[in-house]
């Protein structure tokens, strides 16, 4: 039988303990750069020899990191408040301004490397917003662990980038297992720009 493993939420679930970092001062510069490269990877035209140069660059930056991956909750990304999007390359550039049992609310911008097409925001960043703002509600309601079953976005308009952004999330009702979430995310004149609705279901022990 394997050992315990104390790094687990709980020792009947795979899921590891949220423990919040505390970064080394220049990691949140860092991945501000590695956004900023993110939005010129998608939107430069370059010639051959740029091209050539960035993947050289880009090849000794993998070089220089590669030695330091560590598995899940040891590195500060994902787990950093005080950075936008917790200092994760996955979640858009937001910071959670309130966070407790009535709602939870974020503000951030999207960016280039969001862009879909004609100018505003991919649609499929949206869900990323409201899943996100879902499992922060379900944590600051202290409702048990619990993993999306749905998420449905209603898009009422396109969202536009480089605009601030707020999203806030508040608890429905709860059936048992099932904690029901809404949350709509406006720009900060209250523009409603698309609204949510969850079901986020308590794992069971055992449940990954
Ligand atoms: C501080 C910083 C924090 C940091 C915060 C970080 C935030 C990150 C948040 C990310 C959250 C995620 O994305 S989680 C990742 C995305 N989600 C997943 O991968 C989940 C994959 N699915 C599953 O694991 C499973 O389907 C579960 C656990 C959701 C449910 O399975 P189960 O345990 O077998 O439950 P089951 O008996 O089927 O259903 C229980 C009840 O829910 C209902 N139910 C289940 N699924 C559905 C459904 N899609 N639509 C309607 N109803 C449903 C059933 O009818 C039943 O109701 P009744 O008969 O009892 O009435």
């Amino acid at each position: 039988m394997s050992e315990p493993d104390s790094d687990k939420v709980d020792l009947r679930s795979e899921i590891p303990r949220f423990r919040p970092a505390a970064p080394p001062p220049s990691f949140g510069e860092f991945v501000e750069n590695m956004r900023r490269l993110q939005d010129l990877a998608v939107c430069v035209d370059a010639t051959d020899e740029v091209y050539q140069q960035a993947r050289d660059r880009a090849a000794e930056l993998v070089e220089l990191l590669a030695p330091y991956a560590a598995r899940e909750g040891k590195g500060p990304a994902n787990r950093s408040m005080d950075l936008p999007g917790r200092g994760s390359l996955l979640m858009p550039p937001f910071h959670v301004e309130k966070f407790d049992e009535e709602s939870v609310v974020a503000r951030g911008v999207l960016r280039r490397y969001h862009l879909g097409g004609g100018g505003v925001a991919h649609g499929g960043v949206l869900p990323l917003i409201f899943d996100d703002n879902f499992g922060n509600v379900v944590y600051a309601a202290k409702r048990p662990i619990s993993r999306t079953a749905y998420l449905h976005v209603n898009y009422r308009k396109v969202t536009p980038l480089d605009v601030p952004l707020i999203i806030e999330g508040k608890v429905d009702r709860v059936e048992g297992r099932k904690t029901f979430i809404t949350a709509r995310l406006t720009e900060e004149d209250g523009t409603l720009l698309a609204d949510g609705e969850g079901l986020m279901v308590q794992l069971l022990p055992g449940q990954p």
